[in-house]
């Protein structure tokens, strides 16, 4: 999965976090299908909230971007996360007993909360790239685990969340979010992106999403 020429340039300069993130126990109870149900819901609860705020990041890009290319794709990530994306989590939650009030109303986890102030401050007090790295973790982490877990799944309870990231719609997403990248990094920083003295900021933004996505994990899996 290389989704463009600045995701792998990003993950590369995460070293061991974005191992942590991707192999993480609650991803290989996902896989193995060992993942306890209460963690899996747990885990979903929360999602919903994430996606709440996640679309306000995508919103916030709106507002921060520099073409109408830009504006575009940035709001059809917000229509997709705010009528597709969710999909999955409310509909297994009712299955549960769980309804969608419930869901907007629960009570958020600190490292939820951690993670998507983070995200929303990276673009308040950034500019559209700050922004895109803080942001790029999310999308194309689960892009890269959708598809590992595709061809590596034991039989799992949890083939449909693998299924939702592993399939072609969403595998287009991540190649469309990474070619935004590419595009929005050439037109600021140049065709070598790396000589920038934003450089180091950017792939730090990147790793401290990446650690955070770690703690999202974990908060699952230990409540
Ligand atoms: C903790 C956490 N991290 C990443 C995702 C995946 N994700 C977040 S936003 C989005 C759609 C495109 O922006 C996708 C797939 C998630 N659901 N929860």
């Amino acid at each position: 999965m290389s989704y463009g020429a600045t995701f792998p340039l990003w993950r590369e300069a995460a070293g061991d976090a974005w191992h942590d993130y991707t192999r993480h126990a609650f991803v290989e109870g996902l896989r193995d299908g060992t993942l306890p149900r209460a963690a899996y819901l747990r885990y979903l609860v929360q999602d919903y909230l994430f996606l709440v705020h996640f679309s306000r990041a995508w919103a916030l890009a709106v507002t921060k971007a520099e073409t109408l290319d830009e504006m575009r794709a940035c709001a059809a990530t917000v229509h997709a996360l705010l009528n597709d994306e969710m999909r999955l989590h409310v509909a297994t939650c009712a299955a549960e007993g769980i309804p969608e009030a419930d869901l907007f109303a629960a009570r958020e986890a600190p490292q939820n909360i951690a993670y998507t102030r983070y995200v929303l401050d990276a673009g308040h007090s950034g500019d559209f790239l700050d922004l895109m790295a803080a942001l790029a973790p999310c999308v194309l982490g689960y892009g890269e685990i959708g598809t590992r877990l595709a061809s590596a799944a034991d039989r799992t309870p949890y083939a449909d969340w693998i299924e939702t990231y592993a399939g072609a719609d969403y595998q287009k997403t991540c190649d469309e979010v990474g070619a935004l990248i590419d595009g929005a990094i050439t037109r600021r920083l140049g065709t070598t992106p790396r000589d920038s003295p934003r450089w180091p900021r950017l792939c730090a933004r990147f790793e401290t999403a990446t650690r955070l996505e770690v703690d999202f994990w974990g908060m699952g899996l230990r409540g």
